[in-house]
């Protein structure tokens, strides 16, 4: 695998894969879990090469976020890609990605409303500007995204069509279902800040979401049903909720009823991270 950290490499060595074929791009932060290597793996499904890119981007982080403190672990991360068969692995400094002077900011309204959005305001810019930059770096056949960061894809997608980005087939932006920890956590490079005893009660959001999905299946009333969830949450040792929320799947809009397409979003904090998970209501 070839790592390159300027965009003039970066190019050149993207040039000679797309010389022998399809090329699969997988954004990440690094601190790669077995979330991220199953990405690498569909990648490798779909495309011949894998370009994977690790960057701890600045810019979706809020003023009081983990930015620093982020695990940054390239060497184990390198190897982790190695093993996979990426081929090529872009991982810019911030100067590379934000030059001096650097003023331009994507923001995609609507799905980027409410949820994580509301929660981590400027977050969803952040991550529109660097994805449509990776996007134009790589020139990308295709992109994977993993759904346990549903709105993120969704707000991808929505940028996507928006600003016209080109990519050979309309649904070239894949996304991967959720990898989970045998208790049913979702795999999430933040899971690292958990104590143990805080990673055993972690395994409660999972299971209180099947339960209450089961209860709305089952006709019970959505508002009354996610209270029950968050007082489970709060019971197990979350210390806060920031939503608990059914919403459609594609739009991500609202509902207050199961509408044969939802899906139950829910972030919660527990110790140091603020976990977040969604599924479907079926
Ligand atoms: N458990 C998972 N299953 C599937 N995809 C995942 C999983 N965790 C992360 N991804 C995907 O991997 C890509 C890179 O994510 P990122 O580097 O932020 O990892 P993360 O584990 O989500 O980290 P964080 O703890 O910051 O949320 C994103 O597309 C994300 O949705
Ligand atoms: C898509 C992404 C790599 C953009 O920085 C990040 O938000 C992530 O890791 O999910
Ligand atoms: N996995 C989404 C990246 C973030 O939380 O900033």
């Amino acid at each position: 695998m070839q790592t390159v950290t300027t965009i003039v490499n970066l190019r050149e060595a993207v040039d000679e894969l797309r010389g022998s074929g399809s090329v699969a791009l997988v954004p990440t932060m690094g601190a790669l879990h077995d979330g991220h290597l199953t990405l690498m793996r569909e990648a490798a499904k779909h495309a011949d090469h894998v370009v994977a890119s690790i960057f701890v981007n600045p810019r979706q982080f809020g003023p009081n976020e983990d930015l620093d403190a982020y695990p940054r672990q390239l060497a184990e991360d390198s190897a982790k890609l190695e093993g996979e068969g990426v081929a090529l692995l872009w991982h810019p400094g911030v100067e590379a990605m934000y030059p001096d002077g650097y003023s331009t900011n994507i923001s995609v309204s609507g799905v980027s409303a409410g949820l994580c959005g509301a929660d981590r305001p400027g977050h969803f810019d952040g991550v529109a500007t660097v994805v449509c930059k990776l996007f134009n770096q790589v020139r990308p056949d295709m992109a994977f995204f993993g759904e346990k960061d549903w709105q993120q894809l969704a707000v991808i997608r929505r940028m996507a069509r928006d600003l016209d980005l080109s990519f050979p087939q309309v649904d070239a932006i894949h996304g991967v279902p959720t990898v989970r920890e045998a208790d049913g956590l979702a795999m999430s490079s933040r899971n690292a800040y958990l104590s143990p005893e805080e990673r055993e009660a972690a395994a409660t959001l999972p299971r209180a979401m099947k339960e209450a999905i089961a209860r709305i299946l089952d006709g019970q009333e959505v508002t009354p049903t996610l209270g029950m969830l968050e007082d489970e949450l709060l019971g197990a040792g979350f210390a806060s909720i920031d939503y608990t929320e059914l919403r459609d799947a594609d739009s991500v809009a609202l509902l207050d009823e199961d509408n044969g397409n939802a899906r139950l979003f829910v972030a919660a904090r527990i110790g140091k991270p603020r976990l977040i998970d969604n599924m479907a209501v079926a």
